[in-house]
């Protein structure tokens, strides 16, 4: 099933949900008039490539692949905010998950659509432009630490480009993601080719030209997975959901701005190899 076929939903549907009712009451402008959020002037396809324009990266791959674990690293060797898109699931998609039931594409759709939008509020907001009224999804301590982490990081790197150091390694307006993107479907609207229709329309995510996107694509096999879940604790996610998320894997391998990762490698290695393979897209050193 594609995400375009999937049933739009209406606001009354969202009322049933208490996350996204909140979010949907907290934009009365767009749901009294309609209007969609102001979008931003859409760039030139090539303006990626100066330092000032956002990247968001989409560290994916199925549960217990070690997303959460590289996101955190990768922020700190990029200088670039992390976010566990796990902190944007609608409440409904964790208790069903913690029931052991896999989600299907409409619970996935909602989540996907929550994770772009907030990748471009967060690199709106670095850049210095008012992200408008996208409200702000429900935040767990981890993701606001994260951001926190970030500042500090940002505050130390305006010193050194002060002292003319190291000015194009640091303060690239970005966003770093975990997300399962299990299927092809679902990484074309976290890169804004593909609207899914479920969610209200101040969820108005930005031209994919807007928000460059880039994957990191963690591959392993069922056995490392398997032993890594197994020995995992207090996670919401048991070992046993593991055959249907590989089932549900979509390789990306052949599509557009992806570096693939093996999951047997060290944390350092993975980011020197994630580093080097983002660098070659964007066409100059992060
Ligand atoms: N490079 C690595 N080598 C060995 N173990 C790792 C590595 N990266 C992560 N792990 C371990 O594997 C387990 C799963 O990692 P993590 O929770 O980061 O995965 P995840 O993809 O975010 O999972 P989920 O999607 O289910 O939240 C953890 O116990 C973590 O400590
Ligand atoms: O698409 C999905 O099925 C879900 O996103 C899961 O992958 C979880 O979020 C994650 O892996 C938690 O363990």
């Amino acid at each position: 099933m594609t995400m375009s076929s999937t049933t739009e939903r209406s606001p009354d549907d969202f009322s049933a949900d208490p996350y996204l009712k909140s979010l949907v009451d907290n934009d009365p402008k767009s749901y009294s008039d309609g209007n969609p959020l102001p979008k931003s002037t859409p760039a030139d396809p090539q303006s990626h490539q100066t330092a000032n324009h956002g990247i968001f990266i989409v560290v994916m791959g199925v549960s217990g692949t070690g997303k959460s674990t590289l996101g955190a690293a990768l922020s700190e060797a990029l200088h670039v905010p992390f976010i566990d898109g796990d902190d944007l699931h609608p409440k409904s998609n964790v208790e069903k998950m913690s029931r052991g039931e896999p989600l299907t594409d409409e619970d996935r759709a909602p989540w996907l659509e929550i994770i772009r939008t907030t990748a471009h509020k967060k690199v709106q907001t670095q850049r210095g432009e008012d992200p408008g009224e996208i409200p702000e999804p429900e935040s767990k301590p981890e993701t606001e630490h994260a951001l926190e982490k970030h500042e500090a990081k940002v505050a130390a790197s305006s010193t050194q480009l002060k002292t003319g150091t190291e000015a194009r390694s640091i303060n690239r307006p970005g966003i770093i993601i975990a997300c399962s993107a299990l299927k092809k479907t679902y990484r074309a609207l976290l890169r804004g080719h593909e609207k899914s229709g479920t969610v209200p329309s101040h969820f108005v995510s930005p031209h994919s030209e807007d928000l460059p996107t880039y994957f990191v694509f963690m591959k392993g096999g069922k056995d490392v997975l398997m032993d890594r879940m197994e020995h995992r604790k207090g996670h919401f996610m048991k070992a046993k959901m593991l055959e249907s998320q590989l089932e549900t894997l979509e390789s990306p391998e052949d599509e557009e701005g992806v570096v693939t990762v093996p999951i047997e490698m060290t944390l350092e290695e993975q980011v020197k190899e994630i580093k080097d393979g983002l660098e070659k897209f964007i066409g100059e050193s992060l």
